[in-house]
């Protein structure tokens, strides 16, 4: 019997993304990071030294909550931005086939908000910080290979950052419904992005923080957006491995040179589909500027200094689909002529 042909319904590609194993050798390691970080904005990482049983215990609890009767997960809400949330993603009218959990990395916030998510709020509190410690442990690694990979004299920059106590880092459960197609009015009720034959569970963006480490169960549904094409990749789930994500505070970081990448997750429509996100964020008051060794007169500096306060405002005063990076950057075409008087900028046609 031959291959039978590939047909193509729908404006996805079959894209390599790069696999990072924790476990190679250290010399190879941070040049191979760094080209994933710029190439993709976002890579596997398996190897990784997060025990199965941290990832299964998270699991359970958020399997535990998602199943609760749906005036009981209220309790938990709504999200302002913390708590429980269903449907709405953010302040500003995004809507999405999902429902979710978002909590502050902080102990002491996780302790509070625990006793309206859980019956024993100890133990989700528990299970919530070993998992927090254990990604935050990765992240911090990662971060730390990035550093030497970029040849920054403070390797630690980066992971200074999150590991700061007033990390404003968060964690997201989103937990994915299947969505059916009951009668034909379906598609006009439901959001479906064009091509696309499911519709939205959380709608395209990038994510504004350091770096994000997700993992979720077996059901497909993230996609990623690499060259703005309009070509959506689908990232195959794999419950035993994490995806890491560039955020836009790291582009910013790296003067560009790392991309935070775009991405989306759609509904499935047989299985539930339960991710669990890890956002390594700075302190609120912390300054992000191009780090000095990523600034050259041939690569001036892209982006205005920021504090991820003003940062994180910005991006609550937008769209989740919506550049937040982009009022940040300067136009060095525009500043050069007129910061520097006397010299000539000759336009090449
Ligand atoms: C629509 C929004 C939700 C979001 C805040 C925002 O105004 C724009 C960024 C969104 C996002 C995407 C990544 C993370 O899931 C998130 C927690 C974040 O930091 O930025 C969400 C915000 C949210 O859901 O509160
Ligand atoms: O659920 C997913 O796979 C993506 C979720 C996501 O992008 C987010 O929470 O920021
Ligand atoms: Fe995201």
């Amino acid at each position: 019997m031959g291959v039978p042909p590939v047909v193509r319904t729908k404006k996805t590609r079959a894209v390599g993304i790069p696999t990072i194993d924790m476990s190679s050798d250290e010399s190879v390691l941070p040049e191979s990071i760094v080209r994933a970080c710029e190439e993709y904005g976002i890579f596997k990482v398996v190897n990784h030294g997060v025990s199965k049983q941290v990832i299964s215990r998270l699991e359970e609890e958020g399997n535990c909550f998602f199943a609760k009767p749906a005036a009981e997960k209220r309790q938990a809400g709504p999200a302002s931005p913390f708590g429980y949330g269903s449907k709405n993603i953010g302040p500003n009218g995004d809507i999405g086939e999902l429902e979710y959990l978002l909590l502050h990395t902080n102990p002491l916030a996780i302790s509070d908000r625990s006793k309206s998510i859980s019956n024993d709020p100890t133990k989700f509190s528990c299970v919530v910080n070993d998992y927090i410690e254990a990604v935050r442990e990765l992240t911090c690694e990662i971060l730390d290979l990035v550093g030497e990979g970029l040849w920054i004299s403070d390797k630690f920059s980066f992971s200074r950052l999150i590991r700061d106590v007033q990390s404003d880092s968060l964690l997201r459960l989103n937990h994915y419904p299947p969505v059916k197609e009951r009668d034909p009015s379906f598609k006009q009720l439901h959001q479906y992005p064009t091509g696309a034959s499911n519709p939205v569970g959380f709608g395209e963006h990038s994510d504004p923080q350091i770096l994000t480490i997700l993992r979720s169960n077996d059901v497909a549904g993230l996609q990623i957006s690499l060259h703005d094409n309009g070509l959506w990749v689908p990232v195959p789930p794999d419950p035993n491995n994490f995806y890491v994500f560039v955020g836009d505070a790291l582009q910013a970081l790296t003067n560009g040179r790392l991309r935070s990448v775009r991405h989306r997750a759609l509904a499935n429509t047989v299985k539930p589909r339960m991710s669990m996100v890890y956002f390594g964020a700075p302190p609120l008051n912390a300054w992000i500027s191009p780090l000095p060794e990523l600034v050259s007169a041939e690569k001036p500096n892209q982006y205005k200094p920021f504090t991820w306060a003003q940062y994180k405002k910005a991006a609550y005063s937008l769209r989740l689909g919506d550049s937040r990076l982009n009022l940040f950057k300067i136009n060095n075409a525009d500043i050069l002529p007129s910061s520097t008087p006397g010299l000539l900028v000759l336009h090449e046609n």
